[in-house]
């Protein structure tokens, strides 16, 4: 049975993402203490993939993330879940929400309850963990006073209590994840995927607009554009664009190439089917036909059977 790692321990948003992610497929899930460590043991061969999260609808990327899939060996995105995400706060049996000096989570987290907690807890320090999880685990060694958590830790926790529910700034927020793992067969084609890749551009007038121009040509749906600095140069940043479409399409292939010679390097990170399954939609001279009758059309002007 392959293993598959996720960003730990047990109880974490990441653990429920990657369950989803895996259904239906004979694997063990193993924790791992953070996003980069579980992505070393998929480059290792130690685990056969890993759950991640990718980005937060009110906090944006995850920058642990975006930066662990660019450093080092290839790995691609085969899968991407989506879930809502909403906390507990969870203390140790008889802790009065009042008395609470020290409140631990994952950053993301806590900067998505930062107004709650400002609300409601403002007298305490917050505590930035490892996860969600790895904070009701600290609370529960005593280290915090308080957890902010998801739902489920209760279930791996059950010595501490909810002191409060359904705690979120933001009541819709969604967290998107997926699934990477070693370069091999690609997922199929749906009709509704998205391809994600990261480009480093030349310091030159115009480049970005003229990258995103490659894309928007050829009627491809930009859904996200963020920058990371290379860490090489000040000023150089290297750009990690999710689009609408598979990399089996002739349009994304099309544009990836255009975006292969304009780029001083260019990473691709996967094409896997959307989570909400939504259909690309697709101008008719970006379609596959128009694609296929214009490279047969030059094929035959080439033979000398056309002009
Ligand atoms: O700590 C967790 O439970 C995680 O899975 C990480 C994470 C994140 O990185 O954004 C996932 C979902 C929530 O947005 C908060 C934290």
């Amino acid at each position: 049975m392959p293993d598959i790692a996720y960003l730990g321990p047990p109880g974490t948003f990441t653990e429920q993402a990657t369950r989803t992610l895996t259904e239906g497929f004979d694997a063990a899930l193993v924790p791992y203490d953070t996003v980069p460590l579980a992505l070393a043991a998929v480059r290792s061969g130690d685990v056969l993939a890993a759950g991640v999260p990718v980005e937060n609808s009110v906090e944006g990327a995850v920058p642990a993330t975006m930066d662990a899939l660019v450093t080092g060996e290839p790995l691609v995105a085969v899968g991407e879940a989506m879930l809502p995400v909403r906390f507990d706060v969870l203390a140790r049996p008889g802790t009065e929400l009042d008395k609470i000096g020290t409140v631990a989570s994952h950053p993301h987290a806590l900067a998505q309850v930062r107004g709650w907690l400002e609300a409601n807890l403002p007298g305490a320090d917050a505590i930035a963990t490892k996860s969600t999880a790895a904070a009701a685990a600290a609370v529960r060694a005593g280290e915090f006073d308080a957890a902010i958590s998801a739902p489920v830790a209760l279930e791996h926790y059950p010595e501490l209590d909810r002191l409060v529910e359904g705690v979120a700034d933001v009541p819709d927020a969604l967290t998107r994840f997926a699934l990477v793992r070693r370069p091999g067969v690609l997922p199929d084609p749906t009709g509704a995927d998205r391809t994600s890749v990261a480009a480093v551009i030349t310091d030159e007038v115009g480049a970005l607009s003229e990258l995103l121009s490659e894309l928007s040509l050829r009627g491809i749906n930009l859904s996200r554009i963020e920058s990371r600095p290379t860490k090489d140069r000040l000023g150089e940043y290297r750009f990690f664009l999710d689009f609408d479409g598979h990399v089996a399409d002739a349009r994304v292939g099309d544009a990836l190439t255009a975006l292969r010679r304009r780029c001083s390097e260019v990473r691709f990170l996967g094409s896997y089917p959307k989570a909400d399954r939504s259909p690309a939609s697709v101008r008719p001279s970006a379609s596959e036909q128009a694609f296929q009758e214009s490279a047969q059309w030059l094929e035959d002007v080439r033979a000398g059977r056309l002009a």
